[in-house]
């Protein structure tokens, strides 16, 4: 009914507890939310496809890229980097449609740094450590050695915990994404995101005193 801006919504967690599934299920629920892709150089996954989940680059490519300014924000994360690309993100944000970023919290705080009034950010917790671990396990996508890597990242990560918005215990992944679209919605009704409120307000007040008369 109403304009508004687009939402940058956030979402952060160790890996493994869960926000590439959640994110998946909110962009094929939610047609006005649009996933930013990230330029990475790590390997692809087998379930992934270049261009949809990352943009794979070789280490070259993406100093490049960072070189020629094309990057919002980067970051080196498991020994391997990752960038959100500027391209297009303004023009969707202009055009009322809602971004999703699955990026760490180094991303995170650069993009809080820069975009404040825009940003809705999430943190993504396991109900445990063991849990977090059987994931990782279970995924089956990374060695031994890669798991490792990943779990010993998580000391920082948690950490970061209370930099966020929100905060979602990934217990039941239904429920979870249940409290991840209630937060979109209430965002898109924020009364300052919605740019032409006050003329709507307006209207009625006119046609108010109109019948009062
Ligand atoms: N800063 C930043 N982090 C990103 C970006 N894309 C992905 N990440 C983060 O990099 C980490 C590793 O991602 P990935 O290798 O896909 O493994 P995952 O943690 O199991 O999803 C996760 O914390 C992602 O959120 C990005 O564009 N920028
Ligand atoms: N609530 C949940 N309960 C059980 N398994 C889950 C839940 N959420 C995600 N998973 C599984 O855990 C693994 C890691 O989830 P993923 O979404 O890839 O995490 P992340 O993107 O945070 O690394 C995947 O195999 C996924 O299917």
């Amino acid at each position: 009914m109403f304009q508004r801006r687009g939402i940058m919504l956030i979402l952060s967690s160790p890996s493994g507890a869960g926000k590439t599934s959640i994110s998946r299920a909110i962009l094929r629920q939610d047609d006005n939310i649009q996933l930013s892709v990230s330029v990475t150089t790590r390997p692809k996954r087998a379930n992934e496809v270049d261009g949809v989940d990352y943009h794979f680059k070789t280490v070259d490519e993406f100093k490049q890229m960072r070189e020629a300014g094309l990057l919002l924000e980067w970051a080196e994360v498991h020994g391997n980097f990752y960038a959100t690309p500027k391209a297009q993100i303004d023009e969707l944000l202009d055009a009322g449609k809602d971004v999703l970023f699955d990026i760490d919290y180094q991303g995170a705080l650069q993009l809080y740094e820069k975009c404040a009034d825009d940003i809705i950010g999430i943190f993504v917790l396991p109900p445990s450590i063991a849990e977090l671990k059987h994931r990782l396990e279970r995924r089956a996508d990374d060695n031994e050695e890669v798991i490792k890597r990943r779990l010993k990242t998580a000391r920082q990560e948690l950490r970061e915990w209370n930099k966020y918005d929100y905060v979602i215990v990934n217990n039941d992944l239904d429920k979870s994404c249940t409290l991840v679209t209630e937060i979109i919605n209430a965002a898109r009704i924020q009364r300052s995101r919605q740019s032409n409120l006050s003329s709507f307000v307006k209207g009625l007040q006119d046609e108010l005193e109109s019948i009062l008369k």
